[in-house]
């Protein structure tokens, strides 16, 4: 379970998230959804103790995340490039992931091997430093190296963006495959609310910080969505 209580950050006294309460139980997807500056990774950066609340606490399993280091054992995720290690080339940045999550190269090369559709052959054996894969295949390998080592908790922030189409239907099959035991939590933002709402099993909407929406999926799900993200254009068409 991760729990955020009385959560909030504020930059110079303006509040741009405050949750009062969360539950996420374990084994959970979990989509959160909403505007540019809505605060999802905010949360995300919080949840991985990135940046500190201003008030409230994160629990990761009942470790109190910005107190106590051990949730980072089970804990994984992509947020950006900036956790990738430019200088190293794919496989280099895999085994050295599966180093801290103690998993030998041979774990790291089956594992890779089930991600051969994934790469689509842009991945592996082309001798190209990080920094110079575009930034899809940049993605796709965050996020390959985000599930080495079967981490109990997953957090990926918009992974469906910057990737091409066949990548996108490819990764939303990883990960119904993932929730499908029901054991791996899985956190994921996004702007695809199609995406988001055939992969999650709960949507939770912030609106400029607030949480405004918290729904488990059904088939209404996505009219909702649409229908909110809607408002401001049916108000500014009836003025
Ligand atoms: N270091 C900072 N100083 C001041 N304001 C910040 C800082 N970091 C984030 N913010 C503000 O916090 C708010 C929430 O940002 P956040 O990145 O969490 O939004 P988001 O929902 O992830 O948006 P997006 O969909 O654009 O990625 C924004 O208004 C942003 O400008």
């Amino acid at each position: 379970m991760i729990t955020a209580t009385n959560l909030t950050k504020k930059y110079n006294g303006t509040t741009v998230l405050n949750i009062e309460h969360l539950d996420i139980p374990t084994g959970q997807s979990m989509g959160l959804v909403g505007n540019n500056g809505a605060g999802k990774t905010t949360f995300f950066s919080m949840l991985l103790d990135l940046i500190q609340p201003t008030t409230g606490n994160i629990f990761n399993h009942e470790i109190t995340v910005s107190q106590n280091e051990e949730w980072k054992e089970f804990t994984s995720s992509f947020i950006d490039e900036s956790f990738l290690i430019g200088y190293l080339t794919p496989e280099e940045y895999f085994y050295f992931i599966g180093d801290l999550r103690k998993q030998n190269k041979a774990d790291v090369d089956a594992l890779l091997l089930t991600f051969e559709d994934f790469f689509h052959d842009e991945i592996l054996g082309k001798r190209k430093y990080l920094r110079d894969l575009s930034k899809g295949n940049q993605k796709k390998v965050g996020i390959v190296a985000a599930l080495i080592g079967s981490p109990k908790v997953i957090i990926l922030d918009e992974p469906f963006a910057n990737l091409d189409p066949t990548t996108q239907i490819r990764l939303k099959k990883i990960i119904k495959d993932l929730t499908a035991q029901k054991e791996t939590t899985i956190l994921i933002s996004s702007h695809d609310l199609i995406h988001v709402t055939e992969v999650c099993e709960r949507i939770v909407l912030l609106d400029k910080g607030d949480l405004v929406k918290d729904l488990m999926t059904s088939t209404a799900t996505l009219d909702e969505l649409e229908t909110y993200f809607s408002k401001d254009l049916t108000l500014k068409e009836e003025a």
